[in-house]
C-alpha cells in the first residue's frame, strides 16, 4: 500500500498538470499511465496533426507572396513531412515527459487504474501485477477520451482508422473516405488531400456545423478547390472491407463509394470502462458529471474529481489543463482548510469553459474562434447584433499575402455592451485569437476597446475596423 495526498487517473496533459499544480500546493500527488505520459494530445492529436498541417500551410503562404513564389517551385515532400510528424509525435516514446514528472517531484504508477473503494486505486501494471494507492486527500479521473465508432452495418469488422491510425499513418492512402464533417474531418480531409490523397468527406450535417455558418462554407470551399468530394447530407448505411484490403461504402441512398481507407471522426467517447465507477455508486458508461470546481457529482464525501475531455465540459487540452489548474488548486486549498473562491472567475472555477473557449481548427482558411457564435447566443437569450468584416480589406493583409482571404465576425452583447464571441477565417489567424480572448474574458466595454489601437500594417486592424462598422 502506498499512500498520497492525491492519485490521478490519467496521465494526459491534464492529469500531468492537475498533479503538477497539487506539488507546487506543497502536497503530494502521483500519476497512474496505462499507455504513454502525455495522453492523446503528444501522440495521436493535437501536436501530431498540426505537425501533418503546417508544412502545407508554410507552402501555400509562399506561394501567395510574389518572390517567395519563385523561390518554391517542388511538391510537399511527403515522406518529410511525415519524419516531421513522427519527431512532434516523440516518435511515440515518452521518456522525455517521464523525465519531466521526475523533475517535477511526481512519481509514476503504470498500469490501468481502477477505484476499489473510497479513495484507494488499484494499479494493474502490464504483467499483471497490482499495486494499491491510497489517496488522503483526493482522487482525479483524468482518463480522457477515445473516438466513437458508431453502430453502422459492417463498420466494426471493417476496421476502421480513428483518429489515432490516421494520425500515425506510415503511408498516405490513395482514397481516403471520412464519415464525419467536425474538427477531426476537416483537419484530417485538409492534411490528406494536400499530402496526395483522393478524399471523399462524408458531413452528415454540414461542415464545422457548430461554428459560425461562414466558416464551415469556407472550409468546403477550400476542401473543394483541393480536390475532396465534400458531400453534405450524406450518411453511410454500410461498410465492408473487401479482400483486397479495399473499404466499399454504400451509403443511406444507396450510392456506392470504394476507398483504401476509412477514418470515422464524429465524435469522442470517455475513457472510463473499468475504472471502477459502480465501486463508488456511479452508473458505468456516462460521462462524468463535475460541479463548479470539478468534483464528480454524487459521490459521498466528496473526494473524487474528474477533469479534461472525460467530464465533457470541452474537449480541448488547453482548457482540460486550465481546469486542471482550478481542481489542483482547490483540492490543495479544501485539504488545508481555506477558503474556497468557485464564484464566477474566481480561482477554483473553471468559468471560462462556460463563456470563453478558444480554439483554432487549422484548415485552410484556419478557423479561430472564441465565445459565442450568433446563433449560440441568440440561443442563450442574448440581444446582440452582428458585425461582419473582410479580412482582405486591411492593409496588413494585403501585404501578407496576394490574393489574401478572411474574413472576422463580432458578437456584440447589447445589453452590457461586450464582445460574447469572435470568430476569424484566415491564413494564420490562429495568432490573433488572444487578443479576442482578452476582450470576451475581462468584459472589456467596446468603449474602452477604441483604446486598443492595433500597429499597422496588421491583419489586427480588423479590431479597428469592426468598432467602425459598429459605430461609436
Ligand atoms: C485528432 C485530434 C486532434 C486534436 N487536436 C487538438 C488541438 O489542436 N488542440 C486542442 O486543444 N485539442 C485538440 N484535441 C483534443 C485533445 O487531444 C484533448 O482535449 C486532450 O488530449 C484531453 O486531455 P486529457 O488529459 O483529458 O485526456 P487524454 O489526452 O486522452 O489523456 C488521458 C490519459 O489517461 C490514460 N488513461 C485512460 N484510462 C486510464 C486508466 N484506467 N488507467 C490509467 N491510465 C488511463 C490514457 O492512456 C491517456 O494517456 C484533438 C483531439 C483529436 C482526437
Ligand atoms: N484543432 C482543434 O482544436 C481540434 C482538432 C481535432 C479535434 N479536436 C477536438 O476533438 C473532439 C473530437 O473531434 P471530432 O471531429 O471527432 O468531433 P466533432 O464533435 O467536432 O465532430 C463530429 C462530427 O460528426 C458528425 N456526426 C455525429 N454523429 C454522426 C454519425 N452517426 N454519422 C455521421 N456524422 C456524424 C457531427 O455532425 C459532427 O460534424 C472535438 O471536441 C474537438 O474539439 C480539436
Amino acid at each position: 500500500m502506498t499512500t498520497y495526498d492525491v492519485v490521478v487517473i490519467g496521465a494526459g496533459p491534464v492529469g500531468e498538470n492537475l498533479a503538477d499544480r497539487v506539488v507546487q500546493g506543497g502536497l503530494s500527488a502521483a500519476v497512474v499511465e496505462r499507455e504513454l505520459v502525455g495522453g492523446e494530445c503528444s501522440y495521436w492529436a493535437c501536436m501530431p496533426t498540426k505537425a501533418l498541417l503546417r508544412s502545407g500551410a508554410a507552402l501555400r503562404t509562399a506561394r501567395q507572396v510574389p518572390g517567395a513564389r519563385e523561390a518554391v517551385t517542388g511538391e510537399l515532400d511527403v515522406a518529410a513531412v511525415l519524419r516531421r510528424r513522427d519527431s512532434f509525435a516523440s516518435d511515440w516514446q515518452d521518456d522525455g515527459q517521464v523525465s519531466w514528472l521526475e523533475s517535477a517531484g511526481i512519481p509514476l504508477h503504470r498500469g490501468h487504474g481502477r477505484i476499489s473503494a473510497e479513495r484507494v486505486v488499484e494499479v494493474t501494471g502490464a504483467d499483471g501485477t497490482t499495486t494499491t494507492l491510497t489517496a488522503r486527500h483526493a482522487v482525479v479521473v483524468a482518463t480522457g477520451s477515445g473516438a466513437l465508432v458508431p453502430d453502422i452495418e459492417g463498420l466494426r469488422d471493417a476496421a476502421p482508422w480513428t483518429s489515432r491510425e490516421t494520425v500515425a499513418a506510415k503511408e498516405v492512402p490513395g482514397r481516403l473516405a471520412v464519415i464525419g464533417g467536425g474538427v477531426v474531418a476537416s483537419e484530417m480531409a485538409t492534411a490528406f488531400s494536400e499530402l496526395g490523397s483522393s478524399v471523399t468527406m462524408l458531413a452528415r450535417d454540414g461542415v464545422l456545423h457548430l461554428a459560425e455558418p461562414f466558416a464551415g462554407e469556407r472550409v468546403a470551399e477550400s476542401l473543394r478547390d483541393k480536390g475532396v468530394s465534400v458531400r453534405i447530407g450524406a450518411e453511410a448505411g454500410s461498410v465492408k472491407r473487401n479482400a483486397d484490403g479495399t473499404v466499399s461504402l454504400t451509403l443511406t441512398d444507396g450510392e456506392q463509394i470504394e476507398a483504401d481507407e476509412l477514418l470515422v471522426a464524429i465524435g469522442r467517447t470517455p475513457n472510463i470502462q473499468d475504472i471502477g465507477l459502480e465501486a463508488v455508486g456511479l452508473k458505468p458508461g456516462a460521462w462524468l458529471t463535475v460541479d463548479g470546481t470539478m468534483r464528480v457529482e454524487g459521490v459521498e464525501g466528496g473526494w473524487l474529481y474528474a477533469a479534461g475531455d472525460v467530464n465533457r465540459r470541452v474537449l480541448l487540452t488547453h482548457q482540460g489543463k486550465y481546469q486542471a489548474r482550478a481542481a489542483g488548486d482547490v483540492i490543495v486549498a479544501r485539504a488545508k482548510g481555506e477558503a474556497i473562491d468557485d464564484g464566477e472567475w474566481g480561482r477554483h472555477a473553471a468559468t471560462a469553459d462556460e463563456r470563453a473557449v478558444p480554439q483554432v481548427v487549422f484548415t485552410e482558411p484556419e478557423i479561430a474562434s472564441v465565445g459565442l457564435t450568433a446563433a449560440a447566443a441568440e440561443a442563450a437569450g442574448l440581444r446582440i447584433r452582428v458585425v461582419d468584416y473582410d479580412l482582405a480589406a486591411t492593409a496588413g493583409s494585403q501585404l501578407q499575402a496576394e490574393g489574401y482571404q478572411g474574413h472576422a465576425r463580432m458578437v456584440v452583447d447589447e445589453d452590457r455592451k461586450v464582445v460574447v464571441g469572435f470568430t476569424l477565417a484566415g491564413p494564420d489567424v490562429a495568432e490573433m485569437l488572444h487578443a479576442a480572448t482578452i476582450a470576451v474574458v475581462g468584459e472589456v466595454p467596446l468603449d474602452r476597446l477604441w483604446h486598443a489601437v492595433p500597429a499597422f500594417p496588421t491583419v489586427s486592424e480588423v479590431w479597428l475596423r469592426l468598432l467602425e462598422a459598429y459605430g461609436r
